[in-house]
């Protein structure tokens, strides 16, 4: 698996490059043949014009007779063993070893990728057509995708049946396939695929129409001609049971049309679906009250912590109630750098703990890549351990190792806690070390777009820095899990996002962290 880490994706050009570089060698080769036959055609046939001026002379002419007799002997076997095609067989071979030794993509790969790109389109509300173009929020990424990309868009869609995106990817495949001089696709291939997906969609009548269409092109399309007929069904049946509705209707003179969804009226924010608010702050609709957000402040501190004397902190306040911090400046480039490097051969398809089973498994509520350090791997891994109990003022005895994260283009974690609820099987019961208390997550690297942490019921995202850390409580004093601590990671729009987290344990910070007075105290 490739696309899950952006960092994983850089041996993809390195294969790229190989296979360019053999494929000019192969052209090279190819054309030096080209230009050898084209020398001998044109030498030839100059000697060939000259002799039916004037056959009779021509041949009289000792030296002419003698050329004449090495052309079809010497020359043309020549001309043959130019004609030689091991150089494609070597080139065919190259190209199948390859596999053998350079990383490759998978189809999974490819449909990941792709539903990586839909997920993208949705979370950002992105143009399909401005996307093609080449353009992510206004800025020009990347060159145009062709009606043939779009159209292969589509049918990755297709075939995870997800007909919504089909729809518009095989209509830009449309759009794009009509302004093309060099098709790269047929129109029938786009019309099948958009046709059948109007359909499911719920519009019977222009998928009828769009086949039709195909059937202009191609007669005796099987699969549209079997389509139409069902379509022509459904239509009628469509009709029959319309007009049995309206019969019903008016002898009981009900209307009980339910309301559509913008007749409803959308009550206060915190109404909305989680996944709403997610979304929403992803995007950077929403934002915590000016009200709220006047009362956070920034300050150096020092917790009276030796230390910290020296190298204040510098606090930043994202959220008072749960309280959510962020550092700024507390990991240089150069432990960054180690903690990448030690981490990017190690990196596997993160998981997620199964709360029923306990299994860890993969889902694709969490995509990217992850491998763990521990203190003893290098200096740095541990100045950044002592840095955590330095900012927090916890102690790091009981806390998990050192994870690293790095997320590809559309790589995502969804609302979920950081702790363990109760009655759910995890893999801390074993450790005997308590529930994860809190969370200190670094930012590794700047995102360009996209890829905030948001706590879609504060309504606050955290934009990656490179450098800060971000810092709250995942238990109440208490012990009890702070549910409000939900938290999601968006999914990265551009650029690659590197996190490292550690998540500290009950165990051993009782004379650390002050119980409190009152219930569920934070
Ligand atoms: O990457 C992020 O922004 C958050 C990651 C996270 O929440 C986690 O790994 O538990
Ligand atoms: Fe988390």
């Amino acid at each position: 698996e490739l696309y899950t880490a952006l960092a994983d994706m850089e041996e993809l050009l390195e294969t790229e490059g190989v296979l360019i570089q053999s494929l000019s060698t192969f052209i090279k080769a190819q054309e030096d043949m080209l230009n050898r036959l084209k020398r001998y055609q044109s030498d030839l046939s100059r000697e060939h014009e000259r002799a039916g001026q004037d056959v009779q002379s021509y041949l009289s002419n000792p030296i002419n007779a003698y050329t004449l007799v090495k052309h079809l002997t010497t020359d043309w076997k020549d001309i043959e063993s130019i004609l030689d095609d091991s150089k494609i067989k070597e080139f065919q071979y190259n190209i199948s070893n390859y596999h053998a030794v350079l990383k490759f993509p998978t189809d999974e790969d490819l449909n990941g990728a792709a539903v990586a790109l839909m997920r993208l389109q949705d979370t950002y509300k992105l143009d399909t057509s401005a996307v093609a173009r080449g353009l992510i929020n206004g800025v020009q990424y990347s060159t145009a995708l062709t009606a043939g990309d779009c159209f292969e868009l589509g049918r990755q869609s297709y075939n995870n049946k997800d007909f919504y995106h089909t729809v518009q990817w095989m209509t830009e495949a449309l759009q794009r396939y009509d302004e093309e001089n060099n098709k790269t696709i047929t129109k029938a291939d786009i019309l099948e695929y958009l046709a059948f997906s109007t359909y499911m969609e719920g519009n019977v009548h222009t998928a009828l129409e769009m086949t039709d269409e195909l059937l202009t092109l191609v007669p005796n399309h099987n699969r549209a001609i079997g389509n139409r007929v069902y379509y022509l069904q459904d239509i009628s049946q469509r009709a029959l049971q319309k007009k049995k509705g309206e019969d019903g209707e008016a002898s009981s003179g009900l209307n009980s049309q339910p309301l559509t969804v913008s007749e409803k009226k959308l009550g206060d924010i915190e109404e909305l679906p989680e996944r709403e608010l997610y979304e929403r702050l992803c995007r950077g609709e929403v934002t915590m009250s000016p009200a709220k957000q006047a009362r956070l402040k920034c300050r150096y501190i020092h917790k009276d912590n030796p230390f910290l004397f020296l190298a204040r902190l510098r606090e930043e306040e994202a959220c008072l109630s749960p309280r959510i911090v962020l550092y700024h400046n507390v990991l240089a480039d150069a432990e960054i750098e180690t903690i990448k490097h030690l981490a990017q051969p190690r990196l596997k398809r993160a998981t997620v703990q199964n709360y029923k089973t306990g299994e860890l498994e993969v889902a694709s509520y969490r995509i990217s890549k992850s491998a763990w350090l521990r203190e003893e791997e290098h200096h740095h891994i541990a100045t950044v351990v002592q840095r955590v109990e330095d900012m927090t003022g916890l102690t790091c005895t009981t806390a998990e190792e050192l994870q690293v994260v790095n997320y590809g283009i559309g790589g995502h974690y969804e609302p979920h806690f950081d702790f363990a609820r109760r009655g759910e099987k995890n893999a801390f019961k074993s450790l005997g070390t308590g529930n994860r208390i809190a969370t200190t997550l670094f930012y590794m690297s700047d995102v360009p777009q996209g890829g905030a942490t948001v706590f879609p019921h504060l309504r606050v995202a955290l934009y990656p820095q490179k450098g800060t850390a971000a810092f709250w409580f995942n238990l109440h004093r208490n012990g009890e899990g702070d549910y409000r601590t939900r938290h999601a990671a968006c999914p990265v729009l551009t650029g690659s996002k590197w996190v490292s987290n550690k998540w500290l344990h009950e165990r051993g910070q009782e004379l650390l962290r002050k119980c409190g007075l009152t219930e569920n105290e934070d």
